[in-house]
This record gives C-alpha cells, sequence and structure tokens, in this order.
C-alpha cells in the first residue's frame, strides 16, 4: 500500500494494536505520551522528535504539558491515518525506550 494512502479502519486498528502506549483519538488521529524525570528532560526529547519529523518529513502535532509530552500523528494529504503516522509512532518509541535506557 502507498505510504500516503488512507488506511481502511481495520488496517488502522490491525497497525495501532502493534504500537504500544498509543491511541486512536477519533478516525483520522493517534496520539501517544512520554513521561521524564523533568522538564529539561522533555525538551530535549522534542528536539528529538524534530530530527526524526524533518527525516521523514511527516510532522506530530506536539504537546508539552511540564514533565509529559504527547504526540499526535494524522497524514494531512490523506485526510487520516496511513501506514507513515504509524512507523513515526512506532520511531518515538524506539527513541524512548533507548532514552529511558540511556538514563538508567
Ligand atoms: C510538502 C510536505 O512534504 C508536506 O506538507 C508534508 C509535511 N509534513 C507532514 N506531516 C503530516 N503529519 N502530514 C502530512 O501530510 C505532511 N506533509
Amino acid at each position: 500500500m502507498a505510504k500516503l494512502e488512507k488506511l481502511p479502519a481495520e488496517a488502522a486498528d490491525r497497525a495501532l494494536a502493534g504500537l504500544e502506549g498509543w491511541t486512536r483519538e477519533d478516525g483520522k488521529w493517534i496520539a501517544g505520551s512520554y513521561r521524564f524525570a523533568g522538564f529539561p528532560a522533555a525538551i530535549a526529547f522534542v528536539g528529538r522528535i524534530a530530527e526524526i519529523a524533518e527525516e521523514l518529513n511527516h510532522h506530530p502535532f506536539i504537546a508539552i504539558d511540564y514533565k509529559k509530552v504527547t504526540l499526535r500523528l494524522t497524514t494531512w494529504h490523506a485526510g487520516g491515518l496511513t501506514e507513515l503516522d504509524f512507523q513515526s509512532a512506532e520511531r518515538y518509541n524506539e527513541m524512548y525506550r533507548a532514552s529511558i535506557a540511556e538514563n538508567r
């Protein structure tokens, strides 16, 4: 399936089942939150999100709430969820897991 082709609902639900910690907000968005030791760590993570978003040319909505960062993803051009949303979310999960491992 082309990366920017809107996924049918059941395909999106299947992709979501394999994506730890993310939920669907409505038919068009997925959302995931990450918690950090403090505000500086949250901001550092946002900087790394920006690098991945630029690499993928796929940009999340980012909410920073002190030690918590919430990302929301949709594919504007497709008017809903595409594989790129799930691939992006998986990259952010991988980056978060690595950042937690680093700080042990
Ligand atoms: C021109 C540029 O490739 C497009 O505007 C990209 C940029 N980042 C994007 N981000 C997201 N979330 N959806 C898009 O459709 C999208 N399109």
